[in-house]
């Protein structure tokens, strides 16, 4: 329950019909989510237009509505609130709503296109590790101390994301983990939530489809850190080529992490194999359980952020590297019979694909040979297709196309997409089988002794979205059981 007029602090108010003096006592952004007493919000959507439900909401009893464009029609009873930015209002008027939480917790956001789950993940079991009570959100799940709940979108929609900080902080936690989507960032989803820190990891070609132009993806993205306070830190990704850009306007405290270039968390690889990671992380030499070079990049970032944090830098190393990553991401597992080595990874981007593969490359001894599985998502960047095919036959010997979660799209489109201009050596490479399972078991029967499998693109889902209907599937699950055939 909540004054109106006291939620509505901070949103730039066009005008009011009714008054703000009156208790509101749920807010919502979906009409089909209201009940009696609820303030809904008005918000156009990338598909229908939120002022369309306004007299759904009223029917089901909501008293206030917040819009940018007032019906034709006004009701005596309910009290109407213009404003200039629906969405941007929504943010403001959740963080009131949900009792400003954020203030009273250490929240780090993370953004970037790759590596968000990963860097979001290991700072929540680093700073459990450490001793705290941590809330985390990211694509996989969200932790509300000892809680786990599936996640629904890497950043949850604004009422939802409000409503899980306010129960990380009703159950003890002071610091929350979060994953910032470029979607979440423009649609406001993140507005006014306050961070004590912010990373960036990098970026690359995706979400086009969404954003237009790369341009304007680094636009959105950057915007997080414009938004930080100077009372915050922020920490990016020296050997990114955008990584000063993304630092550029912003007034929080500067950090870079790097590999290559001069940076305040200076690492170098000194060992890079299937059992970890060996490096050197300023001038402390470290074992790390996580495997390749794009994960010294995330560890660093992590690191970085504990630096910033005020934990003592012994400690901090000490609890890192005895963690392993997110579900899903550089997964592996070794077939009993012919030591196939089955890699599940999350990779659904040209960089990802290019990265987890080069890593493969570099932890194989020689002779092994690398069987690629990977499809793309329907109702996404179309313009990734091809390149993902190109990147996965250009760096392994063999490649089955199959398919991801076509969503709406016909499967066998989106695979014409990615086979589309393929080089000619990438043409002598690959099969195209679009059932995922067949795919994998295809790739099994091809397997020779200690060679390679990387199953990429769905990480951790356990389902596959075809037409709109979540079919179970577990790559892990697959490739066990594929394996477990081989033994008879
Ligand atoms: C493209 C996109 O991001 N869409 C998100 C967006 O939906 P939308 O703009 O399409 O909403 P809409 O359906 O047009 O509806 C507009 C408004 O009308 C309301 N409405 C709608 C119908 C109705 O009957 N009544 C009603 O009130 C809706 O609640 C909404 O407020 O706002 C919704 C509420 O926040 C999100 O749930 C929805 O996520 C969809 C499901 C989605 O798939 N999003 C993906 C692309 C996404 O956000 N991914 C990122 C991660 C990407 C990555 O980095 O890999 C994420 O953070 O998960
Ligand atoms: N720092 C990194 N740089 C490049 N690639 C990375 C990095 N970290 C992880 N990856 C690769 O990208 C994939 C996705 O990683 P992760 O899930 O951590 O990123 P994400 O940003 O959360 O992605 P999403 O937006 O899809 O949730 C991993 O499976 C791995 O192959
Ligand atoms: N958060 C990303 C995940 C993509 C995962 C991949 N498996 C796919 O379905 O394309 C998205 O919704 O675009
Ligand atoms: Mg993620």
């Amino acid at each position: 329950m909540a004054e109106l007029k006291d939620i509505l602090y901070k949103v730039h108010l066009r005008s009011v019909h009714g008054s703000t003096n009156v208790d509101v006592n749920d807010l919502q952004i979906d009409s089909r989510m209201v009940k009696p007493g609820t303030c809904f919000i008005a918000i156009k959507g990338v598909s229908v237009d939120g002022h369309e439900f306004i007299n759904k909401a009223i029917e089901l009893g909501a008293i206030a509505v917040v819009c940018e464009v007032l019906p034709e029609q006004l009701n005596d009873d309910i009290n109407y609130i213009q404003v200039a930015n629906s969405a941007e209002a929504a943010g403001f008027m959740a963080n009131q709503f949900f009792g400003n939480v954020s203030e009273q917790m250490k929240v780090i956001g993370v953004t970037g296109t790759n590596g968000k789950t990963t860097i979001a993940t290991l700072l929540f079991k680093l700073f459990s590790g450490l001793g705290y009570r941590c809330g985390l959100i990211s694509t996989v799940e969200y932790h509300v101390g000892d809680k786990v709940f599936p996640s629904t979108h890497t950043t949850p929609d604004v009422i939802s994301l409000n409503s899980l900080l306010k129960q990380m902080y009703d159950a003890g936690c002071t610091y929350v983990f979060m994953e910032c989507s470029s979607h979440a960032i423009h649609q406001h989803r993140i507005t006014g939530i306050h961070f004590t820190g912010a990373l960036f990891s990098n970026i690359t070609h995706d979400h086009l489809d969404y954003h237009k132009t790369f341009d304007e993806y680094i636009k959105v993205k950057k915007s997080f850190f414009d938004g930080l306070g100077a009372d915050a830190f922020a920490i990016s990704n020296k050997d990114d080529k955008r990584g000063e850009v993304m630092l550029q306007n912003t007034k929080a405290k500067k950090l870079y992490y790097g590999l290559k270039n001069i940076a305040d968390f200076k690492g170098k690889i000194l060992e890079n194999s299937l059992t970890g990671l060996q490096m050197m992380v300023n001038n402390d030499d470290v074992h790390f359980r996580l495997i390749g070079e794009f994960n010294a990049y995330n560890l660093l970032a992590v690191y970085g952020a504990a630096i910033c944090l005020q934990e003592d830098k012994l400690k901090v190393l000490q609890v890192l590297s005895g963690v392993t990553g997110a579900e899903g991401r550089f997964d592996y597992l070794i077939s009993p019979k012919d030591l196939i080595l089955g890699i599940v990874d999350y990779a659904h981007t040209p960089d990802a694909l290019e990265n987890v593969l080069a890593t493969i490359k570099k932890l194989r001894r020689g002779h092994e040979q690398i069987i690629t599985v990977v499809g793309c998502g329907g109702d996404r960047d179309k313009t990734k297709r091809p390149v993902m095919g190109e990147v996965a036959c250009e760096l392994s010997d063999r490649v089955i196309f199959t398919s991801d979660n076509p969503r709406s799209e016909d499967p066998l489109e989106i695979l014409a997409d990615m086979e589309f201009g393929l080089s000619s050596a990438a043409r002598r490479k690959f099969i195209s089988i679009a059932d995922r399972k067949e795919a994998i078991k295809t790739a099994v029967s091809l397997a020779k002794h200690e060679d390679i499998i990387l199953v990429a693109g769905k990480g951790h889902e356990k389902y596959q979205d075809i037409k709109g209907v979540k079919y179970e599937f577990d790559d892990k699950k697959v490739l066990e059981q594929m394996f477990e055939l081989l033994e008879r």
